[in-house]
């Protein structure tokens, strides 16, 4: 019996499936594809094969209990050439380099120990509760600034300033050159080219970025270190860092510091866009459910009531916020079709073959999005995962999905779940959310539209932002 690869569009000669993988929010055509063809389904483009996933049971299958040969990452000419190739985690090839910048994300960000940021994550929230009834019209900025910080401070525990914020911002908008770039893949020699020839801007971009990227990597563990040389430095994963390295002999030392450096930028890197793209769809999912707000309302009444704010102690008796908090993860899920794993060995899968070297897209926001596991999906609903006023484990939790599979799920996730509950907590207890108003003062519908990228995020996500209370204002002005 020939074993063929798993069923899909037919390629055309030469390029493939090229033109039928669209570019617009792809998992969307993705979608149609595994309707029509099955969960698994496969497309060929300029010699490389893609397997997309529709199914969370076969992505388990797959990505975790076959994690030995399906934790690779796609090795591009564009990303070296943007200089973010042998040294960003999330794209570094699976291998011991890859596992020794893991390991370090591990120390600091393990479900056991990310409880010694919970301050971070909520001084942070009450700044932005404070920034949010000042100049509500710079939210999404405010909340920016606020994870930033949060994540700066914990990393490198130095204070965030314009010019991290715009490094870490730059650097990152490189991305969309890996997505426009990849021609240079399918043609590596074009990198060969010297940069002034004509009709290489694409050139040139990459080369403006280079040193950016790498700044972006330096700068901040630089300043971070030379704080803790002169003692003004306070405790961070950084300094934790530094204190290991010194008791190792040089070489070893050297290439230590390497490796923190390079996966403490992405911790940062990785956490920024992702957090704030779920916190602005959590905004604009509130003010298209005002009901939702009233509910969360009664429950934090109930149980954290009028004098203070919430903290992570009130956690387990909040069921409500805690759906609340799936439901944002699963309705606009910010990375749509997670970090494409590529396997390394030939495999095969229900009588299909998968050769080595493929790259295997999960469709999360598909899985996400599937009626069967979750009606009425476009819906922002918590009702969906609670059951007697608990929550119901027969329903699938959004964070088994949407951080990932296997050994390159997500390292930041126990952090970020940590830093959503403070955040969304503390929101609801005291503003008040409702749609944006024109210049007529009368609300404006926002129907949601997201971008196209690794990360996406809701497009215009405004709102009008006011204090629930009088003693709400109250206690936000308390936190000063
Ligand atoms: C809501 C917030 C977040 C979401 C939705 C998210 C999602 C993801 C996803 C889907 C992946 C790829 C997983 C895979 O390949 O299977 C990933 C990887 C990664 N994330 Fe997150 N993440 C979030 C927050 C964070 C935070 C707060 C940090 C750091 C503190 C972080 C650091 C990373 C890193 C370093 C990687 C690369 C891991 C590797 O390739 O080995 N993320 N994240």
């Amino acid at each position: 019996q020939k074993i063929t690869l798993p069923p899909g569009p037919r390629p055309l000669s030469m390029i493939g499936n090229l033109l039928s993988i669209p570019t617009v929010r792809p998992w969307e055509a993705y979608r149609e594809l595994s309707k029509k063809y099955g969960s698994v389904i496969s497309l060929r483009a300029l010699g490389r094969t893609m397997i997309v996933v529709d199914d969370h049971d076969i992505a388990v299958e797959l990505l975790e209990k076959r994690s030995s040969i399906y934790s690779s990452r796609l090795q591009s000419t564009t990303i070296d050439l943007i200089g973010w190739g042998g040294w960003d985690i999330a794209m570094l090839p699976y291998g011991s380099w890859w596992r020794a910048h893991r390991r370090v994300l591990a120390t600091h960000l393990h479900r056991d120990v990310v409880s010694q940021y919970n301050d971070h994550h909520q001084e942070n929230a009450h700044e932005l509760l404070r920034r949010a009834l000042s100049t509500p019209e710079a939210l999404v900025d405010h909340l920016r600034l606020s994870i930033g910080s949060t994540l700066m401070r914990a990393i490198y525990g130095l204070q965030i300033n314009d010019e991290y914020l715009r490094l870490f911002a730059e650097a990152f908008s490189s991305l969309d050159l890996i997505l426009n770039g990849s021609i240079l893949d399918f043609l590596p020699f074009l990198a060969l080219a010297p940069t002034w020839l004509p009709g290489t801007e694409l050139l040139r971009r990459l080369a403006y970025y280079r040193p950016i990227v790498a700044a972006m990597r330096d700068v901040p563990w630089r300043d971070a270190k030379a704080a803790i040389r002169i003692g003004s430095a306070r405790e961070s994963m950084t300094s934790v860092s530094v204190e290991k390295i010194s008791h190792l002999p040089g070489e070893q030392a050297a290439q230590q510091d390497d490796i923190c450096r390079n996966a403490l930028s992405m911790a940062y890197g990785g956490g920024i866009d992702t957090t704030h793209a779920t916190l602005c769809a959590f905004f604009v999912a509130m003010t298209l459910t005002p009901e939702v707000q009233k509910k969360a309302r009664v429950e934090l009444d109930a149980v954290v009531g009028p004098t203070r704010l919430p903290t992570v102690a009130d956690r387990d008796n909040l069921p409500y916020i805690e759906a609340i908090i799936k439901e944002t993860l699963r309705w606009h899920n910010a990375a749509p079709i997670l970090i494409p794993h590529v396997s390394t060995a030939d495999d095969n899968y229900d009588g299909f073959f998968i050769p080595a070297n493929s790259a295997v897209v999960v469709n999360a926001w598909s899985i996400m999005h599937n009626p069967q596991t979750y009606p009425e999906p476009e819906k922002f609903n918590p009702e969906r995962y609670l059951k007697n006023g608990k929550i119901d484990s027969n329903v699938r939790d959004p964070k088994s999905v949407i951080f990932g599979y296997g050994r390159r799920i997500c390292p930041g996730r126990h952090f970020a779940d940590a830093s959503l509950f403070i955040y969304i907590a503390s929101i609801l207890h005291t503003l008040d959310i409702s749609p944006p108003l024109d210049e007529a003062g009368q609300p404006i519908h926002i129907a949601p539209q997201t971008t196209t990228a690794i990360t996406s995020r809701i497009e215009n996500c405004r709102c009008t932002i006011k204090p629930r209370s009088a003693n709400a204002e109250a206690l936000i002005h308390g936190t000063a």
